[in-house]
């Protein structure tokens, strides 16, 4: 019998400053969901923890070190071809400013003023839990 292959787990982190503004990345065209606007993060490495991963991400994509993150919200999803498991977290300290390391437009928004169409389907779903709704 057939195995279905295991969901591509892939970290995301929700940068949160004081003041309420949350970090959003552009993906690149060309990629899957190119044009779509996501949190940073991308796929586990095999063997790798999900904290680990999240801070390896979080440094190749915008230079920056995690300090203080926690699991924010596992959202198993699925696109066309692909499953995968969204494993979100709240990203509340980090050392070193934001930069766009791989040509990705950053922006840092309220959540409350964030329109969901522009975010990658699944990341809809996160955007209502950050609104508490
Ligand atoms: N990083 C990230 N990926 C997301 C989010 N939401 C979402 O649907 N994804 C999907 O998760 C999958 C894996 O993300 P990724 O960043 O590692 O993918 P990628 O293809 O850019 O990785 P790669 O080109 O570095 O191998 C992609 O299909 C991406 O569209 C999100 O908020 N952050
Ligand atoms: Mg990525």
């Amino acid at each position: 019998m057939p195995v279905a292959p295991s969901p591509l787990h892939v970290m995301a982190g929700v940068l949160r400053r004081h003041d309420g503004q949350v970090l959003i990345t552009e993906r690149p065209a060309g990629k899957h969901l190119g044009g779509c606007w996501e949190f940073p993060g991308g796929k586990l490495d095999p063997g790798e923890a999900p904290r680990d991963g999240l801070a390896r991400e979080l440094h190749e994509e915008l230079g920056i070190r995690l300090v203080a993150a926690e699991p924010m919200l596992a959202l198993p999803w699925r696109y066309d071809s692909k499953e995968l498991l969204l494993d979100t977290w709240l990203v509340v300290a980090w050392q070193g400013a934001p930069q766009s390391l791989e040509q990705q437009a950053l922006e840092w928004v309220m959540p409350a003023d964030l329109a969901p169409e522009r975010l990658a389907p699944a990341d809809r779903e996160i955007l209502r839990h950050l609104l508490g709704s």
